[in-house]
């Protein structure tokens, strides 16, 4: 049986939710499948949750599905959720699996890696698979915290490093010691005073870091890794990066797009 033509047509989009440690980013998409159309996106820190509804979400095409990651408390949960109630669409939590959209998750307990991480790494190997690049693949979040994850030619999640973000190593130091208050500095290959020297440090080790998951990578896989690099703070590392790398936009709603395939596509309306 085949509906009538004049039938409204139900809603196939999409709302994408990223719930970091800092800002809620969400992005609202016409359907539950890589190369969906994005509708609308926004950023809110996670104190004005409180608004969504009320502000940015209230004239948005209702969603029928809402896929997200979350790395924040309970608290914050409940508070999105409540958000959510404007709609019909139940939330799906994104928590990480054994294995799921092509990859393999490596960590000892498979769902205490963090859904960003998780979410963040699908989006990498279906990347790169889209470009048929089967490669070992470095993914770089530079965020809140930061982490450099380490992926193999066949998908499999070897395991990967959380260091502290740029403001926190800056605000630890602040807080840590008797005379370190200054300004924002430059990135200097030498620098000779304090406030270059503690935003170069920061900058540094996370290029280290990232640099260091690159070589361990190399040598474990005998190949070149891809370094795929994101977050809001990644075009800041950009000049600074020792290993070839690709600053891409998005990689969490890329790796969402990817699952929401598998969990909902099925229940899309066959396209005419
Ligand atoms: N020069 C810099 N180099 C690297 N990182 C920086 C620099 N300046 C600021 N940052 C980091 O960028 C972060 C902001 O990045 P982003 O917008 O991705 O975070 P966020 O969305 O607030 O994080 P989350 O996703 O965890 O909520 C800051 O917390 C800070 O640690
Ligand atoms: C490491 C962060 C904070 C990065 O956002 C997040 O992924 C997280 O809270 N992870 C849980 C612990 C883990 O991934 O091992
Ligand atoms: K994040």
């Amino acid at each position: 049986m085949t509906a009538p033509d004049t039938a409204a047509p139900a809603s196939t989009a999409l709302l994408a939710l990223d719930v970091g440690n800092t800002r809620l980013k969400w992005a609202l998409y016409d359907r539950p499948e890589p190369g969906a159309r994005l509708l609308a996106h926004g950023v809110q820190f996670l104190e004005n949750i409180e608004t969504l509804a009320e502000g940015d979400w209230r004239a948005l095409r209702p969603p029928r599905w809402v896929l997200g990651s979350i790395v924040a408390g309970a608290g914050v949960r409940q508070r999105v959720e409540e958000q959510l109630e404007l709609w019909d669409a139940p939330v799906q939590w994104v928590v990480p699996r054994p294995a799921e959209a092509g990859l393999v998750n490596g960590y000892d307990h498979p769902t205490r890696l963090g859904s960003d991480r998780w979410v963040a790494m699908i989006g990498a190997r279906q990347r790169l698979l889209a470009r048929g690049e089967a490669r070992p693949c470095v993914v770089v979040m530079v965020g809140t915290a930061v982490t450099v994850e380490a992926i193999d030619a066949e998908g499999r999640f070897l395991g990967g490093i959380i260091l502290p973000g740029h403001g926190i190593m800056l605000r630890a130091l602040e807080s840590g010691t008797a005379g370190l208050h200054v300004p924002t500095g430059e990135v200097r290959a030498f620098p000779t005073n304090t406030s270059d020297a503690l935003t170069s440090g920061g900058t540094f080790a996370i290029a280290g870091a990232v640099q260091r998951m690159w070589d361990n990578l190399s040598r474990h896989t005998g190949q070149t890794p891809v370094c795929l690099m994101t977050g809001g703070a990644g075009w800041k590392m950009a000049p600074h990066m020792t290993v070839p790398f690709e600053l891409v936009e998005g990689l969490i709603f890329d790796g969402l797009l990817a699952m929401a395939r598998e969990r909902f596509a099925a229940s899309m309306p066959a396209r005419a």
